[in-house]
């Protein structure tokens, strides 16, 4: 199933840089994984903010919302989740 997914980041002010470093290099290390794997199939930076639209190709939703659970920034991200289905004019064989 594909899913969009809305992230936005609010790193809280007076957050300890080191600690927001070393969670931001496990979120790419994550986030490249689940890429490698094919499960999270496309990350866009939404110009101007610190967000990205993110397209998910997963079994269900169980398994979106554990991805999403375990995301090292998940608790300074505000997730909007939106299921997506094959639209007839698509051209694309992999879109399910
Ligand atoms: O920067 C972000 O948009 C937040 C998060 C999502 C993937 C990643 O590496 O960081």
């Amino acid at each position: 199933m594909l899913f969009k997914v809305d992230m936005q980041v609010n790193i809280p002010l007076d957050a300890d840089p080191a600690v927001i470093e070393d969670i931001k290099r496990e979120e790419k290390a994550y986030s490249q994984a689940l890429q490698q794997a094919g499960k999270w199939r496309h990350i866009w930076r939404v110009a101007g903010q610190y967000a990205n639209v993110s397209i998910f190709d997963v079994e269900n939703a169980q398994e979106l919302h554990d991805v999403l659970l375990g995301l090292p920034l998940y608790k300074f991200m505000e997730i909007k989740v939106e299921a997506l289905c094959r639209h007839p004019s698509s051209i694309r064989d992999d879109d399910r």
